[in-house]
């Protein structure tokens, strides 16, 4: 045994004075230039080949290995044992993982597979920099075979570039754009004001007819998903919705709904703010794709009966010497927008000026609406936001109080049965049944759903009065079930909410402004 060790002990000094020798004899650069011929001749004979991504490109940031980055953290599969890197970007609402040094994770695309090492080297000594380098040299390093070569590349990197930047745009905060500035540049020549949205509504929330609900999803998700399918009918990527109904049954909150499901940012457009068709055109081609345009009230914003009419002649708009704008002046302005300046924005060549973009107009009056405004190519979809409908309110009830369907506890059945022979009669709003649900939450489900059934009650009853002949000598509102549904939607018998707490009122109007 002691004799191993002996010589064990003597192989190393040997090997150690071979490799002192080899250094001396052979220069640094030499014994580099070996490795590199080694490295290419087992790579000729290797069935792979190898790209590089590397983090910088001389002094600046390679855009490509984020996106990697950002790709390979949640779309493939890290190798067994593989160590994952958690971090939270600036403004980011979800965290994003990242590759540790020297790892691999394992991909496909069309049926291929790939591998990815992340490749971390300490760098050498940089000497004075006026911008210094990071320490470490980073890199990804994508294997793969031979054979695949011509089906991955380059769509397998288009492809990783696409989903990072939708990976980026669901992980950041979304933004509500509004042109308050009335189309006024700011310091880096944007017409529109950004605020982070974030609107609370989505299709769960969202109280309509599910089978519509479904479908109006499905549509969303088909154009999301339909860039081939408009590049190959050479259709503009963009789609049109109208949304119409009475007031407080849903619209804006549909609109939240949607840019929540989509990710999409959300442009606010107040075309009263809006002097002029070049105006409006300019704030369009502002707007980044991935995005909801919506025009809210549209029958309320602009005369919009006369294609035919050409703009007034533009009013300049003379400030008051306090430097403030008198209502009417600025009104005289936004008249100078005419029916064809807004056809064009939506279905003109303007319009096409970016991708992914849907438009959504809401309305209360859609017989105010000129035909052409409405046809498909510019309103491709058309939805009625009506009043409550029976599984509406079921989706009401399970927000509000936790009530599920078919729940017999706490003695609902028989109330249940009540609403929804009373519901279609009342003719009410979801925004009236969220009021008189925030109100009395906290008495209890029976107690909650009882007063919603008194409303609808009093409700159906004014209803069937107002359809009725007229009594004469009667004024709208003197009459006792006006007053006793009044006094049901404003001051509910119990679970009124406590000093100091935010009341029902305060909450809606609350969720209001958030839009
Ligand atoms: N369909 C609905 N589902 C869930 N909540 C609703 C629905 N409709 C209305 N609400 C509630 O009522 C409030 C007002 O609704 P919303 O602003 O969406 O109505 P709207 O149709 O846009 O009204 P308007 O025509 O006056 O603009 C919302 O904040 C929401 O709480
Ligand atoms: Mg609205």
């Amino acid at each position: 045994m002691r004799e191993y060790w002996t010589s064990l002990a003597s192989l190393m000094g040997a090997l150690a004075f071979l490799q002192g020798v080899l250094h001396a004899v052979f220069p640094a650069e030499l014994r580099a230039a070996v490795a590199r011929l080694l490295g290419r001749v087992t790579r000729a004979f290797s069935p792979y080949c190898y790209f590089d991504v590397t983090e910088t490109e001389g002094m600046s940031t390679n855009e490509i290995y984020d996106a990697v980055q950002l790709y390979l953290s949640s779309s493939a599969a890290p190798a067994a044992g593989a160590r994952l890197s958690l971090s939270r970007p600036h403004n980011a609402s979800s965290f994003t993982f990242g590759l540790a040094a020297s790892d691999r994770v394992l991909d496909t695309f069309r049926g291929a597979a790939v591998t990815w090492e992340h490749v971390v080297a300490p760098r050498q000594s940089q000497g004075f920099l006026w911008r210094p380098l990071p320490e470490e040299k980073r890199r990804f390093t994508l294997r793969i075979r031979r054979g695949d070569r011509d089906k991955l590349l380059p769509a397998y990197l288009d492809h990783i570039l696409a989903s990072a930047a939708d990976i980026r745009r669901r992980s950041q905060d979304r933004l509500l754009y509004t042109n308050a500035r009335g189309g006024a540049m700011d310091g880096r020549g944007l017409p529109w004001d950004p605020v982070p949205f974030k609107h609370p509504s989505t299709f769960d929330t969202l109280a309509m007819d599910p089978d519509r609900k479904a479908e109006i999803m499905a549509d969303l998700r088909d154009f999301g998903d339909g860039s081939a399918f408009y590049e190959r009918t050479g259709r503009a990527w963009k789609r049109g919705y109208l949304l119409y109904g009475p007031p407080g049954t849903g619209k804006s909150s549909m609109i939240a709904a949607m840019a929540n499901y989509l990710g999409y940012d959300v442009y606010d457009l107040e075309l009263t703010e809006v002097g002029s068709n070049a105006e409006l055109r300019k704030l369009l081609m502002k707007t980044t794709s991935k995005s909801i345009i919506v025009i809210e009230d549209i029958d309320c914003s602009v005369d919009l009966t006369n294609r035919a009419a050409s703009p007034p002649a533009p009013t300049k708009v003379r400030p008051n010497v306090d430097g403030t704008i008198d209502q009417d002046k600025s009104a005289g302005a936004a008249r100078s927008i005419t029916l064809s300046g807004l056809l064009n924005f939506t279905d003109g060549l303007w319009s096409c000026c970016g991708s992914e973009r849907i438009f959504v107009f809401t309305t209360n009056h859609i017989e105010k609406l000129d035909p052409a405004l409405l046809r498909s190519g510019r309103m491709d979809m058309h939805i009625f936001m009506n009043y409550c409908s029976f599984p509406a309110l079921k989706i009401l009830l399970k927000n509000y109080l936790g009530l599920q369907d078919n729940d017999g506890s706490d003695g609902c059945v028989a109330v249940m049965a009540g609403l929804e022979e009373w519901i279609d009669a009342a003719e009410i709003t979801p925004a009236d049944v969220s009021e008189v649900l925030i109100k009395n939450r906290r008495s209890g489900r029976k107690k909650a759903t009882e007063e919603l059934l008194e409303v609808f009650k009093v409700r159906a009853e004014k209803r069937r009065r107002e359809s009725g002949p007229a009594t004469p000598g009667k004024e709208p509102g003197d009459n006792e079930e006006e007053e006793e549904e009044k006094r049901a939607l404003e001051s509910p018998k119990e679970g009124k909410e406590k000093a100091g707490g935010m009341d029902g009122q305060d909450e809606e109007t609350e969720a209001k402004k958030q839009l």
